[in-house]
């Protein structure tokens, strides 16, 4: 049933949504682990760095819609997303997608070395100096960090990712009361899975996350506002057309 009730209904959400977390995840985490010491030489890091702003957010922006895609993908196999209208879906998808990709990229992320799995090897900020974004990458780095430091199963990821996005508080819904519900059930499951797991502790830190990714991405929305203005042709011509239908 959509609002679980019973103990094996829980479960059986919880389940339904780890599976979907695993089949949209794009990569595994055991698939990076044997990545994780894959670092850029000093000659690939210089060719990224001599990338034009525009060439380099181009770059990132069209491994942000893969990113995008695959969680629209997660958000269609969460049971209390399906359910609603539309409208009310994409009003889910273009303030929650970036947050999930935000959670999902902290799985690819080596707090030992302070890098991110991207285009295959592992980056550091400075990978990104083309971007001219400095403060925003920083900023995702960081909240990886925190991810990281969390030391979240994957089924705590699925669970925390999916009441990422169905999430009541977001602008222009229009049923706000059945994104209640489902976000309720959501989170009765991951007090669940936390209770299972003796890990209540982490409710608590889970919510702060949720307040940090908010900041995140009105940070993002700024700076795809600067980008935009600075390189409309890229931006409104090159940018792949889901991309500007969640962020335009
Ligand atoms: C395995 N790799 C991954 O998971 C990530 C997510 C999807 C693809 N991907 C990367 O390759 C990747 C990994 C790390 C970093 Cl720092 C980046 C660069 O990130 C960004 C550069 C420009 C704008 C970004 C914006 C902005 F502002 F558009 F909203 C927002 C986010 C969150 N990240 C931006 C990227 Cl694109």
């Amino acid at each position: 049933s959509l609002y679980p009730h019973s103990l094996q209904s829980l479960d059986d959400m919880c389940a339904s949504i780890v599976r979907s977390h695993r089949e949209t995840s794009q990569y595994r985490v055991e698939e990076l682990q044997v990545l994780r010491w894959k670092l850029y030489s000093r000659e690939e890091i210089q060719v990224y760095q001599s990338k034009s702003v525009d060439e380099m957010w181009q770059h990132c922006a069209s491994r942000l819609t893969d990113a995008v895609q695959y969680v629209v993908e997660f958000a269609k196999q969460i049971p209390g997303f399906r359910t609603l209208s539309q409208n009310d879906q994409i009003a889910l998808l273009k303030t929650g997608s970036m947050e999930v990709v935000l959670v999902r990229m902290s799985r690819f992320f080596n707090a030992e070395n302070n890098s991110v799995f991207f285009d295959g090897k592992f980056a550091g900020v400075e990978v990104f100096k083309s971007l001219a974004c400095g403060d925003l990458i920083t900023a995702v780095f960081d909240f990886a960090h925190g991810m990281c430091a969390l030391k979240l199963s994957e089924q705590q990821i699925a669970l925390f990712s999916a009441l990422v996005l169905i999430n009541a508080d977001r602008p222009c819904l229009e049923d706000r009361g059945r994104v209640q519900r489902a976000q309720r059930s959501l989170e009765f499951g991951l007090r669940h899975i936390l209770h299972r797991d003796n890990q209540e502790s982490l409710m608590h830190k889970l919510n702060q996350r949720m307040a940090v990714l908010r900041s995140l991405c009105s940070l993002h929305m700024e700076k795809l506002q600067w980008f935009s203005q600075h390189y409309p042709l890229t931006a409104h011509i090159l940018f792949p057309p889901l991309y500007k239908e969640l962020f335009a």
